[in-house]
């Protein structure tokens, strides 16, 4: 029995959309087929009758009609491929959005080969769709008509039509058998290997200043090669069954003439008979032929569709949730306990804490304490394997999470910024970013004048490893882009990692006017400079709560060499 499956119910509804279009396509088949049986009877007639009588009006007005019925065809043919190629458009882009969501979605919580090619591979269900092979399949119902028709010129010769039919779908059958995994390999490792070099691409800086290029390339190069290998091997084996297929059909072409020609010479049928049998076979072959010449479009589209599928039952669509209004800046994390995706260990175990209004919380503890875990959690990326994040009062999974984003703001510990201007950057993408705002946020972030300095200003260009920027520039951009719209709540992962003793003061100025608007702040910190603003520290350690409480008395506590921190922290520099 299938087993249910929610992903493919919600692919089948939006092909089911279409299915006008089908209808049309359909309906087009079936006369343009019909109109294939023009040069058949036209052979029919002109060896028959034309040749008997000598009559050239006859022929003439044969060919004219002729032309005419071939234009209709083409006219009609020329239809249904464009009715197709729309109907996979629109396939494509009603699951654009539904699938881009799905990928991030799931990217953000694990590493699954079906999330990274999500997209290719709705693409290619769409190229399939639009393509001619799809359109054979509207043809194939007629192959067993026209395999009648050639049955009733003479039996022999549609015995010979049904037999060459019959070993053309054998051999597409065995081109199935024989070619899916290679072809199926060679497409995983072609995108390893073009993976592999986006990523050196990316990192070409530290590959060219710390000479590992040459190792770069022979990692590449290997991958390079598998792919290349399976390649190669996948195109022996397709192309092995599609040299058969051609010259099967070349031999099956001048068997029927051949077969048609004996029979004539019996007298058991005419010559126009022998004609017309041999482009009916032409005809009834052609959509086999059709997939056998594209069986990797095909394949690559079915393996596509299941990967869609699998992408989709992953990541189930989301409901809508009902607008809640905006909330305080009150957190509640009870006992939250979070298992990283692909892992059976709680990087986090129940933790308990309460955040209130204009409060800043610093969160410190040793590397891998789970600092980080803590910050994902809060930003609702990953989701609590026990226990409860509450925002004012409602669950983080109440939220939408466009809105959730909109209401926490967050500084990642690793900042990355996306091809386009600094406005845009600080706007979160929007495409249309509110100058107002986006302003009142690098204001905010005390951004504002280091951005002015930039040769365009809010309009200078960065990429996605700052470009230009440097890495504190980065940071106090990354920052403005936390403090964007006014969000309620703002998580810092070590936002001073990378700032000087200018940059760390704008930060500690940040989170003051964060506390005086009665926003709440939580900040991950290794450095003092960092928690000199907060009031309360939550120390973690191997994913426990250590302490939590006024940041006098946990560092008494807790900390061991707490006059040293308190001295640096004063300072307010650098260690
Ligand atoms: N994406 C992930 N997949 C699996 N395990 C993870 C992942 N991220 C973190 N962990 C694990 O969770 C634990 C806590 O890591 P986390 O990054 O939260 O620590 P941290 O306190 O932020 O450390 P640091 O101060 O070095 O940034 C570690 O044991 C780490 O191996």
């Amino acid at each position: 029995m299938v087993k249910h499956s929610p992903g493919r119910e919600e692919l089948r509804k939006v092909r089911r959309e279409s299915r006008s279009l089908y209808w049309f396509v359909g309906i087009f088949s079936f006369v343009a087929n019909m109109l294939m049986l023009t040069g058949p009877l036209y052979m029919l007639q002109v060896y028959d009758r034309v040749l008997g009588s000598r009559s050239e009006a006859t022929l003439v007005a044969l060919s004219l009609l002729v032309v005419f019925l071939y234009g209709i065809m083409g006219i009609l043919d020329h239809t249904r491929g464009r009715i197709m190629a729309r109907a996979g458009a629109r396939f494509q882009a009603a699951l654009d959005k539904r699938v881009f969501d799905a990928m991030i979605r799931r990217s953000a919580v694990a590493q699954d080969p079906v999330a990274q090619t999500g997209l290719a591979d709705l693409e290619s269900v769409q190229r399939l769709i639009g393509s001619p092979v799809l359109m054979a399949a509207f043809d194939l119902p007629w192959t067993p008509i026209f395999l009648a028709g050639i049955m009733l010129f003479h039996p022999w010769l549609g015995f010979l039509a049904l037999g060459g039919g019959a070993t053309l779908v054998l051999i597409t059958l065995l081109n199935q058998l024989f070619s899916r995994t290679p072809m199926l390999q060679a497409n995983v490792t072609s995108h390893k290997a073009s993976l592999m070099s986006d990523e050196i691409r990316n990192e070409a800086e530290m590959i060219q200043s710390m000479g590992m290029r040459g190792a770069a390339f022979r990692r590449w190069k290997v991958a390079r090669d598998t792919s290349l290998g399976q390649t190669v091997l996948a195109n022996d084996v397709s192309g092995s069954f599609s040299s058969m297929t051609k010259t099967l059909r070349l031999f099956l072409q001048s068997a029927m003439l051949g077969l048609g020609a004996y029979l004539v010479l019996q007298e058991e049928m005419t010559a126009g008979a022998m004609i017309a049998g041999s482009i009916l076979m032409g005809r009834a072959l052609a959509p086999i032929e059709m997939a056998i010449g594209q069986w990797a479009m095909v394949q690559r589209a079915v393996k596509g569709w299941h990967s869609l599928v699998d992408l989709l039952d992953k990541v189930p669509a989301e409901q809508p949730r009902t607008a809640l209004p905006k909330p305080k800046a009150l957190l509640d994390v009870q006992s939250l306990t979070i298992v990283p995706p692909g892992e059976n260990r709680a990087s986090l175990k129940t933790v308990t804490f309460r955040v209130e209004p204009g409060q800043a919380v610093g969160v410190i503890g040793p590397s891998g304490a789970g600092k980080s875990t803590l910050a994902r959690a809060l930003t609702g990326v990953w989701r609590p394997a026990g226990g409860m994040v509450r925002l004012d009062g409602a669950a983080l999974d109440q939220y939408a999470p466009d809105v959730l984003g909109t209401h926490i703001g967050y500084l990642p510990q690793r900042v990355t910024l996306f091809d386009g201007t600094v406005a845009e950057n600080i706007a979160r993408l929007s495409p249309e970013p509110d100058p107002e705002k986006v302003v009142a946020a690098a204001k905010k972030a005390a951004a504002h004048d280091m951005i002015l300095r930039l040769p365009d200003g809010y309009d200078t260009k960065v990429t996605a490893g700052g470009g230009r920027l440097s890495g504190g520039q980065m940071q106090r951009i990354a920052l403005a882009r936390a403090l964007y719209d006014d969000p309620v709540i703002v998580i810092l992962d070590e936002p001073n990692s990378n700032l000087d003793n200018e940059g760390s003061q704008a930060l500690n100025h940040a989170i003051r006017s964060l506390k005086a608007e009665g926003r709440s702040c939580l900040i991950m910190a290794h450095r003092p400079a960092a928690i000199q603003e907060c009031d309360t520290l939550l120390m973690l350690d191997q994913g426990t709560r250590a302490a939590f409480g006024p940041k006098e008395k946990v560092l008494r506590e807790m900390v061991a060499n707490h006059e040293e921190l308190q001295r640096s922290a004063a300072m307010g520099g650098v260690r």
